[in-house]
């Protein structure tokens, strides 16, 4: 379904706790800079689930209720489609997996989950783990070159370069140079922010329009597809100079639709492959910087890490992709941060028919919000909520995680497909920075959260490095 058939959003639901209209209008700008702190206020105050006017002018219901969002994304999801929210990037990036709707959807589904496959998922983490080292040698060089030998860095700013350069590597292979890589991402970082943008000051569009900036981003995103052009057909033209490589272009290009078995066309796979780029680079940025962030404030977390990757045989090399399930402890590390910085931090859908939940009518049109965040840090789920305690994922622990109270990756058939990939890559550039270096915090305690598309840190998030003196 295009952005432009969507049913328009509702605003009548009678049985519900509402932040009144007058409120959310006087509050929109406080909601606009710190939504989570808004949102948070409101869900304390009147209940797990909540109409309130987004901006002060759109209807929309925010929930924190793990069954209601079970409801929407799982036992319901036919009844519920993305929102412009997501559908706008399609201007920008094209009709991909993360923003397609419908049969057209479920066909790409169909055809790109398989291609995320263990064997494939090897080959990858051998191309992570090579992206990861380049990373921790550079960063050694600049410590070495340091005369008290530690540095300040902001980690966000490190672990948006290593995502990129892995998830670049992943779907395009070696080939691609740096600078070919520099201009991806400030093209995809160009582009979402004047996205975020558009969305959160819609009075701006006459500006936008007038100033030329609507055309200008048209025009960065007219070359991103003329620069993946140029990957797709370099690497088709390659075809007889040997076995190609196993990245996630290659996936694209090899998959067949089962009825037709035929392959994409052009336009498809760069659209796939231009959301593949953006769903899978800020998302996992994120991820890391707030994994740094909390290590460095758990030295405790860390030494267990360590042991672990001791205990296991691992001291010395990289793991592979099938060893890591032997290193339980760093994976409950990264759930854990996800837990309490979900990078994705709220999804948004709209109802395309009247629906019902528990007695709560929903009619056609409605906005939801799922409050990913506040669902993660619900005390009512979580005990303590916001103490970082890794071993609350361990295996058997009393009372289990109550259904759809962690979804870092979404949940239902639009579950992120490369929540395997990015699990794989962050433990890894987890294992591989604490083999080379010890982190110390240098910034505020607690610094700010920026949700944008994602959650960001609000600005650098410092942090103090300095090389391991047991290389672990
Ligand atoms: C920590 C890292 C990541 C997080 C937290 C994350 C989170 C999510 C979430 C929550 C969704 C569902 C969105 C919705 O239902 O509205 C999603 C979808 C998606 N993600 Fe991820 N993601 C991550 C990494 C990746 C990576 C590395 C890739 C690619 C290699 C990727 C590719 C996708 C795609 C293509 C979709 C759309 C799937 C569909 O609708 O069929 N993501 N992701």
């Amino acid at each position: 379904m295009s952005a432009s058939a969507l049913p328009p959003v509702a605003s009548g639901l009678s049985t519900l706790p509402r932040v009144p209209r007058w409120r959310t209008l006087l509050g929109s700008l406080a909601m606009a800079r710190e939504p989570i702190r808004n949102l948070d206020r409101a869900l304390t105050h009147h209940g797990d689930t909540v109409g309130l006017h987004l901006g002060g002018v759109r209807p929309c219901i925010v929930t924190r209720d793990p069954a209601l969002a079970q409801h929407i994304l799982q036992k319901n999801h036919r009844r519920y489609l993305k929102s412009d929210l997501t559908h706008g990037l399609i201007r920008y990036l094209g009709r991909g997996l993360l923003t397609n709707e419908g049969a057209d959807w479920l066909r790409q589904r169909r055809l790109i989950q398989p291609g995320f496959h263990r064997q494939r998922l090897t080959a990858l983490t051998r191309l992570m783990q090579a992206a990861a080292e380049e990373w921790s040698a550079e960063l050694r060089a600049r410590l070495r070159a340091e005369p008290g030998g530690t540095l300040t860095v902001d980690i966000h700013s490190e672990m948006t370069r290593v995502a990129f350069h892995i998830i670049a590597q992943a779907t395009f292979g070696t080939s691609m140079t740096d600078a070919e890589r520099n201009r991806l991402s400030d093209i995809l970082t160009r582009i979402q922010a004047f996205y975020v943008r558009t969305i959160r000051q819609p009075y701006l569009r006459p500006w936008f329009m007038a100033s030329g900036a609507f055309r200008q981003h048209d025009a960065l995103s007219h070359e991103l597809r003329e620069l993946v052009r140029g990957y797709i057909r370099r690497r088709q033209a390659a075809v007889s100079a040997g076995p190609p490589p196993d990245d996630l272009l290659q996936m694209l290009l090899d998959a067949r639709y089962e009825d037709t078995e035929e392959g994409m066309s052009e336009e498809q796979l760069l659209d796939e492959a231009n959301i593949l780029l953006l769903a899978g680079h800020e998302t996992s940025a994120n991820a890391l910087s707030w994994l740094f962030y909390l290590l460095a404030r758990h030295p405790e977390a860390v030494r267990q890490v360590r042991q672990e990757r001791a205990g296991a045989g691992l001291a010395r090399r990289a793991p592979e992709f099938a060893e890591l399930p032997r290193l339980p402890y760093s994976q409950q590390v990264v759930q854990e941060t996800m837990r309490l910085y979900p990078p994705a931090w709220i999804l948004d859908r709209v109802a395309l028919e009247d629906d019902e939940f528990r007695g709560l009518p929903i009619p056609k049109g409605t906005l939801f919000s799922i409050y990913i965040y506040g669902i993660h840090r619900h005390p009512g789920l979580w005990p303590d909520p916001d103490a970082f305690r890794p071993e609350r994922f361990a295996p058997g622990q009393e009372p289990p995680i109550p259904a759809y109270a962690y979804l870092p990756f979404g949940g239902g058939p639009r579950l992120c497909v490369g929540n395997h990939f990015a699990l794989t890559e962050i433990q890894l550039v987890l294992l591989e920075a604490l083999r080379h270096f010890n982190f110390q915090p240098a910034g505020p305690e607690a610094p700010g959260t920026d949700p944008l598309v994602t959650l960001r840190p609000k600005g650098p998030l410092w942090l103090q490095v300095t090389e391991a003196t047991t290389v672990a």
